[in-house]
């Protein structure tokens, strides 16, 4: 496998500082050595280039509307380049607001595939529904085709057309999800798996159900988009929006393996670590556990 690592350091759709430094702190773990180590061939494509919009007010509710748009543009442009030279692209974030770049550009390569959302959140916010008017609770919101009358075109995003279905998404690890995003997931029908059916199915029937309901047949490529706030804040405490009663490490390990083993993975982002939160052992664990997990989506497997 050829992989392309782009590193994505974003933050302004949230507001706390510290997402920007997520790729350096995970290259700094050593991850390009450690899947090539794992006989991929990795090159890095260094980092998208970020915009910082002047006077960027808030539009309908949404924060640094023109700075998280334009940015999301070269985010776009950026992957779809990577994925035409590259089997699958890594991105390093970075805020969850990546994903409404990673996503589009990636469908620009591969236009019939389905999204693995591992959050403890929903991110599917309209600018309306949205409490914080933090675009990183709003990414899917953007991308979904159903969506799209309920979404103003804010200034930034008119690059930007949706380019999934509501039906191609599955959510695994879900534990704070706002009323208004259940609205969403409930009307459109959208494939969820809270930890209640992480504890009540096992993780391994999570993830075959997952797949099966958007992939039924087994053959479409994979956008698995990780905000490491999946995991349990024992094991992440370093990001923006911790929520207890997470993913185990083991629980990740194998959604990773699992999604490896289908050899259809098209990219991997990997959002929100804030590597400013939390001290230094903190910090050093997020990154260690981020790493490793990312590690089984490229091949390491336990069994060896
Ligand atoms: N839905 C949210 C939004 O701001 O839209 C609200 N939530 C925080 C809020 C705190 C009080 C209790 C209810 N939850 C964060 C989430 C976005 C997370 C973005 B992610 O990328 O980290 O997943
Ligand atoms: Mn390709
Ligand atoms: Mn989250
Ligand atoms: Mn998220």
């Amino acid at each position: 496998e050829r992989i392309g690592v782009l590193g994505i350091p974003f933050s302004k759709g949230q507001s706390r500082v510290g997402t920007e430094y997520g790729p350096e702190v995970l290259r700094n773990g050593g991850i390009v050595r450690k899947l090539q180590n794992l006989g991929c061939h990795v090159q890095d494509h260094g980092d998208v280039e970020v915009i910082q919009v002047e006077n960027d007010d808030p539009e309908e509710n949404a924060k640094n509307p023109r700075t998280v748009g334009l940015t999301s543009k070269l985010i776009a442009d950026k992957v779809e380049r990577v994925l035409r030279s590259e089997d699958i692209c890594l991105g390093l974030g970075g805020d969850h607001s990546m994903a409404i770049g990673t996503i589009a550009g990636n469908a620009r390569v591969e236009p019939d595939l389905v999204v693995l959302w591992i959050d403890a959140h929903a991110d599917i916010n309209t600018p309306m529904t949205s409490d914080s008017g933090n675009i990183h609770g709003m990414p899917l919101a953007f991308l979904v085709r159903e969506l799209e009358s309920y979404v103003p075109k804010l200034p930034g995003f008119e690059w930007l057309s949706p380019c999934i279905h509501a039906k191609d998404i599955a959510y695994i690890g879900l534990r704070d999800v706002d009323a208004g995003e259940r609205k969403i997931i409930e009307k459109f029908g959208i494939t969820a798996f809270s930890m209640q059916e992480v504890d009540k199915y096992g993780i391994n029937e999570v993830v075959e159900r997952a797949l099966r309901a958007v992939d039924p047949e087994g053959k479409r490529p994979i956008h698995l988009s990780f905000d490491v706030d999946a995991m349990d804040p024992t094991l992440t405490p370093s990001t923006g929006t911790p929520v207890i009663g997470g993913l185990s490490l083991r629980e990740t390990y194998y959604i990773a393996e699992e999604v490896a083993r289908t050899g259809r993975l098209s990219m991997v982002d990997v959002a929100e670590v804030n590597p400013l939160l939390g001290d230094e052992k903190d910090k050093k664990l997020t990154v260690d556990m981020t790493i490793s997990v990312i590690q089984r989506f490229f091949g390491n497997r336990r069994g060896g």
